[in-house]
């Protein structure tokens, strides 16, 4: 397994603009899963958001007997048509709280009418989210439910029992709605021969969760009968009818993120959000109102969004927040870019989210220099006079991953810090691709993008150490000898001799190299075993030492400093290519290593080798590349020496992570979560 990805170092952003497609919609896509997998045929999912959450309800429907095929885009289901196929089975739901509570409901009907025995568990947190007021609505009925560990909490099993479904049904509304949610969606399963009446008790909170419920409902056939907010009722005859094929819209709580940044940063060239709209069912999708009182200027389509910075600042806002729950998150990042305090209420159900995301949220904007008020049910937010450097624990939360990112505009509010986000992967649970899409509509000043360079001489690791770097740090990676080893490569396919400096140098100048999913292709072509022929290596040593060539390659260099940053290694970056690199490593190893790890390389490719000739030929690389005219090898001034004779590979990349936190503000132990 590779190593979790501990923390993305995010330098100070300028701007944002262009265009960003959103995934799916969380709430619609686990919605739309289980009543396809509850109702009886077929059903194409179009756009259905591919994240941690979703993939833990198909994991589920599978596991109930449901048939799940990939067809192109789409995913079709084949549903249970309300009977059991498997009567006993143990689910895991992770962290979804999409999936846990109605899952419970269906399965707790289902075992009870049916006969049958599942548990439903989850990770440490899911165990900690109340689901007390589900199970204490559903016991009533007839369901047999145990709470396996506390009263009230996940883990449950759920059994036969005698449905009884005459009397009302009631439940809380003013925890949590996925409980009605819940409800509204298991109870058609049993409401063949009666009508089921569910009276809320209390204070509906986040009502635009259950306007999605019932909208899904619709399209799946059940029309459920509505009084206010306090009565819902499931005509007799109900039954699931597939709408044979349906699409997921984006998720509009994703949209907060990228109207939040194009409210505070897309100030020349708007971005522009595909995925949501005028259009959408989604409660979120009222953000974009926040938005604009805080000064975003918005223009809405059916299914997008285009937005400008309006008022800058942002305008200080005082907003009940009943009707976004999660989007609301999103104002409390924006709010450090207001002039004056904002102020969000109504926001109890934060503290039994992901996280106590009050509590979380005002530690967090604390470390950034903003001043914080929390209180059981609200949050308020002063902006930073004096922006500081800061690492951001994310609680396991995606959403205070994303909240985060967005305060490295600071430079637009007088700040100049970068942000470090620690465990940044926790954005899978619903938007798997987020950074990249961030990253996408945004830009930084380039000497602002960091910079690692590793030089050293021929297998030396350079390459291993350095796509590692990159991997851990969720940068960008620039194999510089690759260039030299397609111009080479180039040159020897087109018969060009390497004396021929210019017209070596014309084939660098044009070279069609791309870079794609660990793939090198030289003009659409999979090159990257061939670049790796000693024969191709040889004759890039050679052309490496030509002024011209050398020359001809900077450009196509320096465009891999790319946001969110960049890992180069090479013989030169740290001295020519990238001089104000943020840290500079110089990697030796003894020739001798160097040469069995090259034989063990090559027989490991297929290519045979002797381990004799590999080192007198790179004891000459060694030779020609530290006394050539031009970016000879030798460390920078400034290079970190790093002899990796008796390292492993891991232990390599952690001295380097610690060399890299040494030239960060972020301080000592900023790299775990506590
Ligand atoms: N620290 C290390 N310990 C042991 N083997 C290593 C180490 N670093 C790299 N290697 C191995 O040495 C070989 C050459 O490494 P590579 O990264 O291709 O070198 P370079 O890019 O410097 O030419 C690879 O097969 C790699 O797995
Ligand atoms: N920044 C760089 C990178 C490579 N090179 C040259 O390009 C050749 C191929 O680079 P590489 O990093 O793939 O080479 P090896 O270290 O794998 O032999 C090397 O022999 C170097 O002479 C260079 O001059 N400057």
């Amino acid at each position: 397994m590779a190593t979790p990805r501990a923390f993305l170092d995010i330098p100070p952003l300028q701007a944002a603009g262009g265009t960003v497609r959103l995934p799916g919609s969380k709430s619609i896509s686990n919605r739309v899963l289980l009543l396809a997998g509850l109702c009886a045929g077929r059903t194409r999912v179009l756009d259905l958001l591919d994240s941690d959450d979703t993939q833990v309800m198909l994991d589920a429907l599978r596991a109930l007997g449901c048939d799940i095929e990939t067809d192109g885009a789409a995913r079709v289901v084949t549903g249970l048509g309300g009977r059991l196929a498997v009567r006993e089975a143990r689910l895991f739901l992770g962290n979804a709280g999409t999936a846990m509570r109605p899952l419970a409901a269906a399965l707790a009907l289902l075992a009870a009418d049916q006969g049958g025995r599942f548990e439903l568990s989850g990770v440490p947190r899911m165990h900690e989210r109340p689901i007390g007021d589900l199970v204490d609505a559903l016991r009533p009925l007839g369901c047999t439910i145990t709470c396996l560990a506390n009263e009230g909490y996940p883990p449950l099993r759920l059994e036969r029992g005698t449905l009884k479904l005459d009397a009302p049904i009631r439940v809380r509304g003013d925890v949590s709605s996925q409980f009605l949610t819940a409800l509204l969606m298991a109870l058609p399963l049993v409401a063949a021969r009666q009508s089921i009446t569910i009276e809320v008790d209390g204070e509906l909170i986040s009502k635009p969760y259950i306007e999605i419920t019932l909208a899904l409902l619709a399209r799946f056939g059940i029309s459920v009968q509505r009084e206010g907010w306090q009565r819902f009722v499931i005509p007799q005859g109900s039954a699931y009818r597939s709408p044979g094929e349906i699409a997921v819209e984006g998720d509009a709580s994703s949209a907060s993120y990228f109207i939040a940044a194009g409210a505070i940063a897309a100030a020349d060239t708007p971005l522009r959000i595909e995925g949501v709209g005028s259009a959408s069912i989604q409660g979120d999708i009222r953000f974009v109102e926040a938005a604009r009182a805080m000064g975003a200027d918005i223009t809405e389509e059916a299914n997008a969004l285009v937005v400008r910075r309006g008022a800058w600042p942002l305008t200080a806002i005082t907003l009940d927040c009943n009707h976004i729950p999660d989007a609301a998150m999103t104002l409390a990042a924006m709010a450090l870019y207001a002039t004056g305090t904002t102020r969000l209420t109504n926001i109890a159900s934060w503290r039994v989210k992901e996280t106590d995301r009050i509590a979380a949220m005002a530690i967090e904007l604390r470390k950034f220099g903003a001043t914080v008020l929390e209180g059981t049910d609200f949050i308020e937010v002063t902006p930073p006079a004096r922006w500081q450097a800061a690492a951001i624990h994310t609680y396991d939360d995606h959403r205070m991953a994303m909240c985060a990112s967005l305060a490295a505009f600071n430079p637009l509010a007088g700040g100049d810090v970068p942000v470090r986000i620690l465990d940044p992967r926790c954005v899978n649970k619903t938007f798997p691709a987020y950074f990249d899409a961030l990253f996408g509509v945004t830009r930084a000043r380039t000497d602002r993008v960091p910079v690692l360079t590793v030089d050293g001489p021929t297998a030396s690791g350079k390459g291993t150490l350095g796509s590692a770097l990159a991997e851990r740090l969720g940068y960008h990676h620039l194999d510089s000898g690759a260039l030299y080893r397609a111009t080479a490569l180039a040159a020897l396919r087109q018969g060009v001799p390497a004396g021929d400096e210019a017209a070596v140098a014309a084939i660098a100048r044009a070279l069609p190299l791309r870079f794609e999913n660990q793939q090198t292709l030289l003009a659409g072509e999979d090159v990257s075993d061939e670049l790796r022929h000693e024969a191709v290596g040889s004759l890039a040593s050679q052309i490496a030492a030509l002024p011209a060539v050398r020359q001809a390659l900077v450009e196509l260099q320096l465009a891999f400093r790319r946001l969110p940053g960049l890992v180069a290694d090479g013989r030169d970056m740290g001295t020519v290519i990238f001089p104000g690199a943020a840290l500079k490593v110089f990697l030796t190893a003894n020739s001798e290593q160097r040469a069995s790890r090259r034989h063990k390389q090559l027989i490991s490719k297929g290519i045979s080798a002797n381990i004799e000739s590999l080192r007198a030929d790179l004891e000459a690389r060694d030779a020609r590349d530290q006394h050539r005219s031009v970016a000879p090898l030798r460390p920078a001034e400034d290079a970190r020496l790093l002899d990796n004779s008796a390292l492993s590979v891991e232990t390599s990349v952690d001295q380097v992570l610690d060399w890299w936190d040494a030239v960060q503000p972020f301080g000592s132990r900023a790299t775990h979560e506590d």
